[in-house]
């Protein structure tokens, strides 16, 4: 296993600071060595700098458009590149509205591909659906092809074309929808395991019924997007808008131990980590560690323990 490391601090799909923190925060757990340590050939690309777009008045309402669409500009490129180099590409975010420039890139690279999304909230508003105008919450609505005749035109967002299909998506952990994202899904008879499923079907059948879903006509490769906030705030409180009634942290491992065992996983976004939204520094730490030991079981990481191959007995 190989993985290419992109680091966007980007904060400007929505309106709380902090969350531009998280890749280096990430990195300051230890989440290369402890990759490293399990088998995993590292390489780190740094963290992307994106342009702070100056006037960038909103936009049938959403806000900083153009500053999200050049920062997913970038990052379309920077994933693409790293599939290029022939790895699993690993993206820290940074808000989700960089799901955009990820599942962009990562599809310009290896063409199709199946979406897990994993968060409290579907991200599906459309730019004139959204309550808040914050881009973190309508990333799908910009990559399905079922919706594009809903987006108005948005600056700095012509280098891009929707590359999702609808039957190519499943949410995991969904439990703050809001009314027009309900209907879209329903009108697109979208694949969702809200939290009710989560608590009717146990993980296991969760994980069971979304790849046999996915894998219905073609096994393609698989990206991962996981919002920590799909996680129950008491675990991972560090974050802009948590909800109660997330997911247990071994619930949210397994996600990424089934996930990894499929060996389709081609890449993951780990976004919405946010150290400066925890109360006390207990609060950041939970958050942040939780998000690499996801991160580790994408990687092979797993909790009956792991071994180098080449291991022998002194
Ligand atoms: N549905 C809300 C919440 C969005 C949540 C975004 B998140 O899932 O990326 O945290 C909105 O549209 O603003
Ligand atoms: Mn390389
Ligand atoms: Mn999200
Ligand atoms: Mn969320």
């Amino acid at each position: 296993r190989s993985v290419g490391i992109i680091g966007a601090p980007f904060s400007k799909g929505q309106s709380k600071d902090g969350v531009e923190c998280a890749p280096n925060k990430l990195r300051a757990a230890g989440l290369l060595d402890r990759l490293q340590q399990q088998g995993c050939a590292v390489k780190d690309y740094g963290n992307l700098t994106f342009e702070n777009v100056a006037l960038d008045e909103p936009v049938n309402g959403s806000k900083s458009v153009r500053t999200v669409g050049s920062a997913n500009q970038r990052l379309s490129e920077a994933v693409k590149a790293v599939k290029r180099d022939g790895h699993t590409a690993m993206i820290l975010g940074g808000d989700h509205s960089l799901a955009i420039g990820s599942i962009h890139g990562h599809t310009a690279a290896v063409g199709p591909v199946s979406v897990v999304w994993v968060d409290a909230h579907a991200d599906i508003n459309t730019p004139l659906t959204s309550n808040t105008g914050n881009v973190h919450g309508q990333p799908m609505s910009y990559l399905l092809y079922e919706l594009q005749s809903k987006l108005p035109p948005l600056p700095n967002f012509s280098w891009m074309k929707p590359c999702v299909s609808s039957r190519d998506l499943v949410y995991i952990g969904l439990r703050d929808v809001d009314p027009a994202e309900h209907y879209i899904m329903k009108l697109l008879a979208v694949k969702a395991f809200c939290m009710t499923q989560v608590d009717q079907l146990g993980m296991a059948r969760v994980m069971e019924e979304t790849c046999d879903y996915l894998w219905d006509r073609a096994k393609k490769p698989i990206h991962l997007s996981y919002d920590i906030d799909a996680i129950d705030p008491s675990i991972t409180p560090a974050t802009g808008t948590p909800a109660v009634g997330g997911l247990t942290y071994r619930e949210g491992v397994y996600i990424t131990e089934y996930l990894y065992q499929t060996g389709l996983l081609s890449a993951v976004d780990m976004v919405e980590v946010n150290p400066l939204r925890g109360r006390t520094e207990d609060d950041v730490r939970s958050t942040v560690s939780t998000a690499v030991d996801l991160l580790l079981g994408c990687f092979g990481r797993r909790r009956e323990g792991n071994h180098p191959p080449d291991y022998s007995l002194p």
